[in-house]
């Protein structure tokens, strides 16, 4: 059973730890949102990208969903003294990964080619593979005194901890991005796609900003686990993007963001009074990932629900 994955942010990579766990990696493909990706001084930083290497490696800091865990921060912490503040916290050993990635794509390998070098390097059977290998930058319009201002993503969220009045969210340059080879072939060749639990708008909005990947979705067997429990977030802006975009903040809204390309939803058993008001099968299950085993029995049930 070969699955493409989307992800983005910090609640797919929790699925994609119990995917992993009942099904070979090498039946795993995914496509990961690179909307994020941005350069802090001369260090390219590819946060999404990064997260589901490390889920795969079993590295990843599971307290903050980015990062190594147990990393230490004495670079970042003499940078901030010689007052260069980097606003995200690069550990020592994160860091190795991001001046790799510069390293090569200053060298004109396209973030494709170097992802692969860094998951063979990881020894990760999964592909992964980025959106595209164009540049494509998630923007966030805001309200400002009695104009507009465009922030980048990170100025959103990190500097500004989400308090903007949020007016839109752009995929800037998406018009012009073409999805990437593998990530194209890894849908085409897949039993099924799984959209995971993350941001529609930040995580999975920009991957689906791009033309070619959304046609090929479009003829391919989509699953999606609402990121939404109830009427609020488990984590993250996606409360405050989903109403800019003009979506109720619950499933009905993540099943209105999707709907041209889903053929099933997954929703939490809170929401289960809802499922009649969506307009695709539906699987009704525990969709909140504390443990291990939550993450295990939720890809489960997925698999086990798609195989009937
Ligand atoms: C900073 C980051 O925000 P964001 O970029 O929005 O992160 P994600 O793209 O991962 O979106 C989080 C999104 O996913 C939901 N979520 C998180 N954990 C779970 C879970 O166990 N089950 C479930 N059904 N949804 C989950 C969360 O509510 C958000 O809407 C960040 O949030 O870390
Ligand atoms: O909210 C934060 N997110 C941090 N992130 C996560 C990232 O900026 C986004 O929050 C994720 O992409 C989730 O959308 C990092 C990602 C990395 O790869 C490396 C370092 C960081 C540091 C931070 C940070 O200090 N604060
Ligand atoms: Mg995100």
């Amino acid at each position: 059973m070969k699955v493409t994955v989307l992800s983005g942010g910090t609640g797919t990579p929790k699925l994609i730890q119990g995917l992993k766990g009942i099904i070979p990696q090498k039946d795993i493909s995914v496509i990961v949102n690179t909307g994020e990706d941005t350069w802090i001084g001369d260090l390219y930083l590819s946060p999404d990208v990064d997260t589901v290497l490390y889920t795969f490696a079993d590295l990843i800091n599971e307290e903050t969903w980015y990062g190594v865990r147990g990393d230490t921060f004495y670079c970042h912490e003499q940078l901030k003294k010689l007052g260069f503040d980097e606003v995200l916290r690069i550990g020592d050993k994160d860091r190795a990964l991001k001046m790799h990635k510069t390293h090569f794509l200053k060298k004109n390998f396209k973030l494709s080619e170097v992802i692969d070098i860094e998951r063979k390097a990881l020894n990760i059977e999964a592909k992964i593979y980025p959106m595209t290998d164009d540049r494509v930058e998630t923007k966030i319009l805001a309200k400002e005194n009695d104009g507009k201002i465009l922030l980048k993503f990170h100025d959103f969220w990190i500097k500004r901890r989400g308090n903007v009045d949020v007016v839109d969210v752009i995929y800037e340059n998406a018009q012009y991005a073409k999805g990437c080879e593998g990530a194209l072939k890894s849908i085409k060749e897949s039993d099924f796609v799984l959209i995971g639990p993350s941001n529609p708008i930040t995580s999975i909005g920009p991957i689906l900003s791009i033309k070619d990947i959304k046609k090929a979705l479009k003829d391919k067997f989509v699953v999606v686990v609402s990121p939404i429990v109830g009427d609020k977030v488990v984590s993250g802006p996606a409360g405050t993007l989903m109403k800019a975009k003009g979506l109720s903040v619950d499933v009905l809204g993540v099943y209105e963001f999707y709907k041209d390309i889903l053929d099933v939803m997954v929703i939490d058993e809170i929401d289960a009074d809802k499922a009649d008001k969506i307009k695709c099968e539906t699987l009704v299950t525990n969709t909140i990932m504390k443990t291990l085993n939550d993450k295990i029995n939720l890809a489960k049930a997925i698999l086990e629900f798609i195989r009937k």
